[in-house]
């Protein structure tokens, strides 16, 4: 429904933009600017039609044939107003008369995307104001395009720091409210992830806060060389570097990853070097007898099976991958064809499983959950979750884990990832299920990690991005017995 856009409120006082000085300068109008229109019909999608920004931006680049440095100005704009939504929303509730919540949905990105150029980018205040201005004629008309021309004068009037000053709980007052709106997270994440972290709401909070500033910034391309297909010396010839715990994981510094011809031929692909170490980890765990038969419990889209798939063509063993939705049963087909071990997929229910229990050596069980360990890589997706989302998810994550236990032999592992630190779907829910069977024990995940530094949460492991470099990946391994 469209509603009137309202009228900005005065400005609270003029100043100058700190953050401005050089940079791209506009084109013309929003046709003619194909950088900021592309970045505002992703954060239109992404706003109304819950799109994913990573995968709509490089569709919507290449329909319209935009490239080089127009492209890399549009995927700067989408991905920075996403990150920054949080403080920019704030800075402009006191800009507006009345609350940005009531503000039509066309005009909100365009508020948002104006609010990142002039507080988070080098391009000077004018053109900012300007392009923004000349963009929203074209899209929304010349009535609102006054409007967020108004809006934005009073949003140019302070920098960063000086808004975030104003709008701002006082940190000594309220840690978690201050580090929420600094740093641009729902105030939920942030008290989640300092719980996982082991900070005390109140205090300073210091370790929560690098962590909110690494998923503020931009991550390298992390790389899996396929065993058998690829080697991480071939991703480096490529431009790619060698990653620090992974012997599979390589890092590509800038460019597109689709552009290197291991990845376009499909003997590497992208993949997080935590989800990389998780999978690994399951295989590293020591156990005695027979090791043939392996499980990926929840395998779609197939990062961790094709991983999987190749390192059993290695050791003789083979692979059953599971996934409950036909869509991602077939791209984890695709990732898992030509892999170097037998691999089957099998569209199946883990928690009805088509298998007899006692069944395999090793069982990997990654849940679905959150997704608040990737929310460097997914910028939208911290506006996205609730506190719902967790609690809703841990009954489907504590019956894989039971399923996957019943599934695998006396003497076999289970590991329980999530690509999540969050308490109520890592530790709670392994804690729980281990509290109900009394044919369960821990292996310390961080023996199966060695030279991965400060990653051991008490028997389980968590990476984190700002620690790592990685994803915030949790892994608990368990043998039966
Ligand atoms: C976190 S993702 C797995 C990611 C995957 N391991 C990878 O590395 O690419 C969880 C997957 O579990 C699937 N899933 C959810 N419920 C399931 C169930 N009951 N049985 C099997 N798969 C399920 C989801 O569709 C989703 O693809």
């Amino acid at each position: 429904m469209t509603q009137r856009s309202g009228s900005p409120k005065r400005s609270p006082r003029s100043g100058t933009h700190g953050g401005a000085s050089g940079g791209a300068a506009p084109t013309s109008a929003g046709g003619g600017d194909p950088a900021r229109r592309a970045a505002y019909d992703v954060l239109c999608a992404v706003l109304r039609r819950d799109a994913y920004a990573n995968l709509l931006l490089p569709s919507v680049l290449r329909d319209r044939g935009v490239s080089g440095r127009d492209a890399a100005l549009a995927t700067e704009l989408t991905y920075g107003t996403l990150r920054g939504q949080g403080s920019y929303d704030a800075v402009l509730d006191v800009c507006i008369d009345r609350s940005l919540a009531s503000v039509d949905a066309e005009v909100v990105p365009l508020l948002r995307l104006g609010a990142h150029q002039l507080l988070a980018t080098k391009i000077p205040p004018h053109a900012a104001v300007s392009a923004t201005v000349q963009l929203s004629r074209t899209v929304v008309g010349r009535h609102r395009s006054r409007f967020v021309n108004a809006v934005l004068r009073k949003v140019a009037a302070r920098d960063l720091e000086q808004w975030l000053a104003v709008v701002s709980p006082p940190r000594s007052e309220d840690p978690l409210g201050s580090l929420a709106v600094r740093h641009s997270h729902p105030r939920w994440i942030v008290a989640a992830l300092a719980e996982a972290l082991g900070e005390a709401p109140d205090g300073e909070l210091r370790e929560t806060e690098q962590l909110l500033t690494t998923h503020n910034e931009r991550p390298l391309v992390p790389l899996v060389a396929k065993p058998g297909r690829a080697t991480v010396e071939e991703l480096s010839h490529s431009g790619a570097v060698p990653a620090a715990y992974s012997p599979y994981a390589a890092y590509l510094p800038e460019g597109d990853p689709a552009a290197l011809p291991e990845v376009h031929q499909r003997r590497a692909a992208v993949q997080d070097e935590a989800s990389q170490l998780a999978a690994l980890a399951v295989l590293r765990t020591p156990i005695e007898g027979r090791d043939a038969h392996w499980l990926d419990a929840c395998a779609g889209p197939g990062g961790k099976a094709g991983l999987l798939a190749g390192i059993a063509g290695e050791r003789g063993a083979r692979l059953l991958a599971a996934e409950m939705r036909p869509a991602r049963a077939g791209l984890l087909a695709g990732a898992v064809e030509g892999s170097a071990g037998e691999a089957q997929v099998v569209v199946a229910d883990s928690t009805r499983p088509a298998w007899r229990n006692d069944t395999f050596d090793r069982v990997l069980v990654d849940v679905p959950c959150s997704g608040l360990g990737a929310l460097r890589r997914r910028p939208e997706s911290r506006w996205r979750r609730t506190e719902a989302t967790v609690t809703e998810l841990v009954p489907l994550q504590r019956e894989l884990l039971e399923r996957a236990l019943d599934a695998v032999r006396p003497g076999g592992v289970v590991g329980y990832a999530t690509c999540s630190p969050h308490l109520g779907e890592t530790r709670g829910v392994v804690d729980a299920v281990r509290g109900e069977r009394d044919d369960v024990t821990a292996v310390r995940a961080a023996d199966q990690l060695t030279g991965v530094a400060d990653v051991a949460a008490g028997e389980y492991a968590q990476f984190w991005p700002h620690r790592h470099g990685t994803d915030a990946i949790f892994v608990a391994l368990l043998r039966k017995h």
